[in-house]
């Protein structure tokens, strides 16, 4: 089949000319072309070797520890190097890589117009207890195969089409007994230096102590529920979890059904850069899975969508989509299957090549959001979660709140682990678990961040976000609550006033919301998602409430509460920092929607599935950009 797209016109100018960022002042004109140009490799001067040095070091630090790197192109030529020139120029760029410690290994090797054009990638050898991470949500409808690929994937060994694969990776007993994943699980890949997997499972097990200590790269696969039940649960993944991708997986014979369109909707919404795994594809008729490609096809290339679909069927099409992910537009489409293994390699080499969407400057105060809490016998409390920015280290004492009266105490950080394994410090974009001092688990919830003393953080009870209606089946108006999602915070909050009197699909405002139970650290800008049963909203937070202090709300509190008491409570209290009891109304609307998440129990909210539009579908979401007032369907 052929690709979607022309996949060379894609190329970004740093890949083009394999010498984005190499600069120095000292150069001149000439020097710095000479530098720039496809034959720069060839023979350089020992200045000119000192500068490529210096280019590519900055490139790597850049990135967190790795780097692609084309021989045989420059700005202003023809590519393509004739074979003495390019045996020449790839000598010294092994020594350069062996001069920095760096990995040289490669990726693809092409004729160009003038002879031979090839593409290495450069990875530090970083110290054992050291790996770069990123994580990857695996979202999908029921069946897709999520688990099965992730078990295929970690544990090397294919599955038999009945869920042996799977077995390896449910959490709970009902999962088992189901098949269905209701939990957010995580799993990891890890790849040495050279890119070869490390996992290596002993008698069904796996290591990670041992994966992360042989690892340079290490994959953490957040596997979310693909049923409607826990879409809860999902969200929280999509937005608590940060991750830098999101994997859409597709059953081939299935097609694009159920939570299918209302994930990818979601990712699009939070931002997140999605590709594609069709799986299945040993046992779906070619006509079947022809139409299942046409139409995802369509879906992604959609005004909601705007991607651009690519078919990645050989090594060519890895190295260039994966070079160019990032730039959110590309969505790189695989089809595998997890009985045969076909194709799993070029899946497998992407995810070596993908890169954290995080860029690490260790000079910012650290703030890092906890996304679960844990009580370990011998250890005590424990925190697990990711650094949004900045840099912890072993004993750095930090302040973690905010609490329910919006308060930060201080925390010195006992240990750290990173993936189970013991280390001394963890940088921005890296997941953590700290073990805490002198703190009872009972008082940490998910939604708290840990932050640098620098920052002085402030609670806030109230927050003003610019939100779009996705879906709602009638008029949302003041009062309204649902829960709000926002990094991993995760708690009902109320409208409390908005800028236009009602909203209906489609709309936008500017909203003014109130939490219920606790004060949260929010930041502007910050992606939320608002939902209740079928309702959602999206947006971003734009101004913050910065919390009035306790005291002073507790002495206006008092002084209203006494004030209440001698007119007959005529004069009802609402303080600041009071949760506020729901409406019936709402009370009701929340029951029903808490029923979806239950285990076990039946979902009582029905799904936009039966319309083949999820309420987080591409075609609401194009509304974003439209600002048009009715839902369209995408195909
Ligand atoms: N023939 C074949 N069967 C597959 C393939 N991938 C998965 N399966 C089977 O499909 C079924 C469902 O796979 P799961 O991995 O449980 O699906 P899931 O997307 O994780 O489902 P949830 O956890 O409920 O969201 C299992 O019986 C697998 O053995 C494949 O590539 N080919």
């Amino acid at each position: 089949m052929a690709a979607l797209m022309d996949i060379e016109s894609l190329q970004s100018p740093e890949v083009e000319n394999g010498r984005g960022g190499l600069f120095d002042p000292d150069f001149g004109d000439s020097e710095m072309s000479a530098l720039t140009s496809k034959t720069a490799l060839v023979s350089p001067t020992n200045e000119e070797f000192e500068v490529l040095q210096e280019d590519i070091s900055t490139r790597i630090n850049d990135t967190q520890g790795e780097t692609i790197y084309e021989v045989g192109t420059g700005e202003g030529d023809k590519p393509g190097l004739k074979e003495e020139d390019y045996l020449a120029s790839i000598a010294t760029l092994k020594s350069i890589a062996q001069s920095l410690d760096l990995e040289c290994v490669l990726l693809r090797e092409r004729t160009a117009e003038e002879g031979k054009v090839a593409e290495f990638l450069l990875r530090k050898r970083l110290k054992c207890e050291d790996f770069m991470e990123v994580r990857v949500a695996v979202v999908g409808n029921v069946d897709a195969g999520k688990s099965t690929l992730l078990g295929v994937l970690t544990h090397g060994e294919l599955d038999n089409g009945r869920g042996v694969a799977r077995q390896k990776l449910f959490r709970h007993k009902h999962e088992m007994e189901s098949g269905r994943t209701s939990s957010v699980g995580n799993d990891i890949l890890g790849f040495d230096a050279a890119g070869d997997v490390v996992n290596k499972p002993e008698h069904g097990h796996l290591d990670w102590i041992k994966i992360c200590e042989e690892s340079a790269k290490v994959i953490t696969f957040i596997d979310l529920a693909g049923h409607e039940r826990y879409l809860k649960t999902t969200v929280f993944g999509m937005t608590g979890h940060a991750p830098d991708f999101a994997m859409l997986m597709i059953g081939a014979n299935a097609g694009v059904i159920g939570m299918t369109k209302e994930h990818l909707g979601l990712a699009l919404a939070l931002n997140v850069p999605v590709f594609v795994v069709v799986t299945k594809i040993d046992m779906c008729p070619p006509n079947v899975l022809q139409e299942t490609i046409k139409l995802l096809t369509r879906i992604l290339k959609s005004p909601g969508c705007r991607k651009i679909p690519m078919l990645v069927q050989n090594t060519d099409d890895v190295v260039v989509t994966a070079t160019n992910f990032t730039s959110e537009r590309m969505c790189p489409v695989f089809q595998v299957s997890n009985v045969t293994g076909e194709n799993l390699n070029l899946l497998k080499m992407f995810l070596n090549l993908l890169s954290t969407r995080v860029k690490c400057d260790a000079s910012q105060p650290a703030e890092f959001q906890i996304d679960d809490t844990f009580s370990v016998p011998g250890v005590g409390t424990v925190v697990s979660g990711t650094l949004l920015q900045g840099c912890i280290k072993l004993n750095d004492t930090l302040l973690l709140g905010p609490d329910a009266l919006g308060q930060f105490q201080s925390v010195p950080i006992k240990s750290i682990h990173r993936k189970r394994m013991p280390v001394r410090e963890v940088r921005g974009g890296q997941t953590a678990s700290f073990a805490l001092k002198k703190i009872k688990r009972a008082s940490i919830r998910k939604g708290m961040v840990m932050v640098s003393p620098a920052i002085d953080p402030k609670a806030c009870w109230e927050f003003e976000g610019e939100i779009l209606v996705l879906h709602h089946p009638t008029t949302i108006s003041v009062r309204y609550q649902a829960m709000v999602h926002v990094g991993s915070v995760r708690q009902t909050a109320t409208i409390i006033d908005m800028t236009e009197d009602h909203l209906r699909t489609g709309d936008k405002a500017t909203v003014r919301f109130r939490f219920i139970k606790n004060p949260e650290y929010l930041k502007p800008d910050m992606r939320m998602v608002f939902r209740e049963g079928r309702t959602k909203a999206v947006g971003n937070i734009t101004k913050l409430f910065p919390y009035v202090s306790a005291v002073a709300q507790n002495t206006r509190h008092q002084r209203a509460a006494k004030k209440s008491q001698q007119d007959g409570g005529k004069h009802s209290v609402n303080p600041q920092n009071e949760p506020q009891k729901a409406s019936k109304r709402n009370r009701r609307a929340k029951k029903l929607s808490d029923v979806d998440e239950g285990e076990g129990k039946e979902s009582v909210v029905k799904n936009g599935s039966d319309t083949g539009l999820g309420p987080f579908s591409p075609s609401s979401v194009a509304l974003s950009s439209l600002a048009s007032t009715s839902t369209a369907a995408a195909t």
